[in-house]
C-alpha cells in the first residue's frame, strides 16, 4: 500500500506550519524532505507517524505500517541493547532481532546496557528498531546523525534491502545517502501566520 497525503496542515506548539501538503510514496521508493531549519520537517514526519494529528486533510496509507526513528534513539538506558530491541520487537508482534543485531554490527555490544554506549552506537541501535518492526513503512528523522561514514553504509545498505523487499521511506536528512529518491522540498509550503490555535494536539513534545 502507497503513503497519501492529500491537502495537509500541521501545527507545532499551536502554531500551523505548513500547509497544502500533498505527495505519494509507493512501495519500493524513497521520499527525502528538504528545507531550512524550522520549515517544519520534523512537524510533517511526526504527523505522519501518527504522533499528532494533522491539522486539516487527509494521510492514507500510515497507519499500522509505519515504524518511527526521530531525533532520540528510543532506547531504555537501563536495558541493554538485546532487551531494547526485544522489547520494541515484541511491541510490533515480533521476536528476531538477530538480523537487526547483525545489519548495524550490534553483536558484541548486545549485552552492554544502552546508557553506557557512545552517541554513534545508540543511534546505531536505534535505527536498528526500525528492522525489529517488520513494519513497511521507515519514518526517520535525520537518521545519520552521529553515525561515521562506515555506519552511514550499514543505514544506506539496510534501507536499499528494505526498499528492495517492497518497503518505504519517508527521511528528511541534509546527506546524500547514495540512493535513488524523490525530494520533496517543504520550504514553499509554509503556512500564513496566523493566531495561535490555542492547547496542542500533540501527545509528545
Ligand atoms: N515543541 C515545540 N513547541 C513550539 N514550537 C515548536 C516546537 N518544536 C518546534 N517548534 C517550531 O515549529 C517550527 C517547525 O519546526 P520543525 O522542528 O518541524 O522544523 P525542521 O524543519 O525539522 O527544523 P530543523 O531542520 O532545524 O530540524 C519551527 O518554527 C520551530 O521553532
Amino acid at each position: 500500500m502507497s503513503l497519501r497525503l492529500r491537502d495537509v496542515a500541521v501545527a507545532r506548539g499551536g502554531v500551523p506550519v505548513l500547509s497544502g501538503v500533498n505527495l505519494r510514496v509507493e512501495p519500493g521508493n524513497t521520499l527525502i524532505l528538504r528545507g531550512p531549519n524550522g520549515a517544519g520537517k520534523t512537524t510533517l514526519l511526526r504527523t505522519i507517524a501518527g504522533l499528532q494529528p494533522p491539522l486539516t486533510g487527509r494521510i492514507a496509507g500510515a497507519e499500522d505500517t509505519v515504524a518511527y526513528a526521530g531525533h532520540a534513539d528510543g532506547l531504555k538506558a537501563m536495558l541493554s541493547v538485546a532487551e531494547n530491541l526485544s522489547f520494541w520487537a515484541r511491541i510490533y508482534g515480533q521476536h528476531d532481532i538477530g538480523a537487526a543485531l547483525d545489519a548495524y554490527h550490534l553483536t558484541q555490544l548486545q549485552d552492554r546496557l544502552a546508557g553506557s554506549l557512545s552517541a554513534g552506537q545508540k543511534r546505531r541501535a536505534g535505527l536498528a528498531r526500525l528492522l525489529v518492526t517488520g513494519r513497511p513503512l521507515w519514518v526517520m528523522d535525520e537518521p545519520t546523525v552521529s553515525l561515521d561514514r562506515e555506519a552511514v553504509g550499514w543505514f544506506a545498505d539496510c534501507l536499499r534491502a528494505h526498499l528492495a523487499g517492497g518497503g518505504m521511506a519517508v527521511i528528511a536528512t541534509h546527506i546524500d545517502l547514495g540512493l535513488e529518491a524523490t525530494v520533496f522540498d517543504i520550504t514553499d509550503l509554509r503556512a500564513a501566520p496566523t493566531e495561535l490555535l490555542g492547547a496542542s494536539d500533540e501527545a509528545f513534545l
